[in-house]
């Protein structure tokens, strides 16, 4: 039986409303899935961490790096397993934090993520959608590692932030009222990308915004509206994706995005998205990128602290066709690098953090 309440028949209101149905509340998910103490220490120390690299009294990189979007659970799982693996063997020099994306906002239409339609069909089934992530992220955490997510729907946070120790406001949504008052409230660092045509001042804009105190409406732990005041994220920071006119990842960019955030009164510092705008959205342009960014950073470039990579198992990308299997590993939204050549560029980017604290010493 449908538990599935039929839209009003009001003339007046509701008249785009195909239907309405119940949402599990936040508290109602964390009690089923709830946060160890392991994992909870995992969650702060990795925001702890990337806070100390934002503003400089850790001199390591961060590294978020991870599928463009999470759309098998199991694979997102085996892939963590390997990156744990690995950013045990680089810690000394990255702290990676695993990209573990379930929204993705669309230029147009397209399978908006994990939560919105877990099962890839149109069939949108949300509360599952949301055990799924937050089962994901949870396991996820108890390999000890970190995790990234793109915040996007302004009630999701409520289910999963909890569990995630760097987050992100993306280019589409840089601009967003909605999206700066999310940030302002949230507990972990937020990077907020450039805008899809290149403007860096949305982002400069953005982090301003997110540093202030808020106030607007969200929903409480157990699902019900209220009205909520924020005290202003201070870790807030942008992110550069280059643009549909291009890369902007080159030492002029990052220099002129220090001065922007200089003269809006904000910490000079920024990471590099090696996808999207800088690679072009060809997956083999990323360790490229990343390539050009290390031999910058060993030669003691300034205001870079971070780097982001879209890698999975398998490189590439795939469409979702009904009635057919789906290759394992590989992304189905934008195109990633492979597991072998992840492994090979996440080390060079440790070889650099080794080679400038290398010539730091002197
Ligand atoms: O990162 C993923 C995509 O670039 C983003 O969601 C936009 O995708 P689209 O242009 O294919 O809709
Ligand atoms: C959607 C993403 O990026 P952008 O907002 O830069 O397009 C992403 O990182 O998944």
């Amino acid at each position: 039986m449908s538990l599935a309440i039929p839209a009003s028949t009001d003339s007046v209101r509701d008249r785009h409303i195909a239907e309405i149905r119940p949402l599990v509340s936040p508290a109602l998910l964390r009690d089923e899935l709830p946060l160890s103490d392991d994992a909870a220490r995992v969650v702060t120390t990795g925001r702890d961490e990337v806070t100390d690299i934002l503003d400089g009294r850790d001199d390591r990189l961060l590294v978020v790096v991870g599928p463009c979007s999470v759309h098998d659970p199991d694979a997102a799982l085996t892939y963590a397993r390997r990156l744990a693996e690995l950013a045990q063997s680089v810690g000394t020099e990255l702290r990676i934090v695993m990209r573990v994306y379930f929204e993705k906002p669309r230029t147009t239409l397209g399978w908006k993520g994990l939560i919105n339609d877990p099962e890839l069909d149109g069939s949108f089934q949300v509360n599952k959608g949301l055990r799924l992530a937050r089962k994901l992220l949870l396991d996820i955490l108890d390999l000890g590692l970190p995790v990234g997510c793109e915040f996007l729907d302004p009630i999701t946070p409520q289910y999963i932030s909890d569990t995630v120790s760097w987050g992100s406001i993306g280019a589409r949504t840089a601009q967003s009222q909605v999206h700066r008052q999310l940030s302002s409230g949230l507990s972990m660092p937020i990077g907020i990308k450039n805008g899809t045509d290149g403007d860096v001042q949305v982002a400069v804009d953005a982090v301003a915004a997110a540093g202030s105190s808020h106030v607007f409406t969200g929903i409480t732990d157990g699902g019900l509206a209220a009205i909520l005041r924020t005290t202003g994220n201070p870790d807030c920071h942008v992110v550069l994706r280059g643009s549909s006119a291009g890369p902007n990842y080159d030492a002029a960019t990052i220099a002129t995005t220090m001065d922007l955030l200089r003269s809006a009164g904000l910490p000079a510092r920024a990471i590099v998205d090696a996808s999207h705008g800088n690679s072009g959205k060809d997956h083999r342009r990323q360790p490229v990128v990343a390539g050009e960014l290390a031999e910058r950073l060993a030669g003691g470039e300034q205001g870079l602290v971070g780097v982001m990579l879209e890698s999975f198992l398998v490189e590439g990308r795939q469409n979702v066709v009904a009635g057919e299997e789906l290759r394992y590993g590989q992304s189905i939204t934008d195109a990633c690098m492979s597991w072998e050549s992840t492994e090979s560029t996440l080390r060079t980017l440790a070889d650099a953090v080794a080679r400038r604290r290398g010539a730091a010493a002197g």
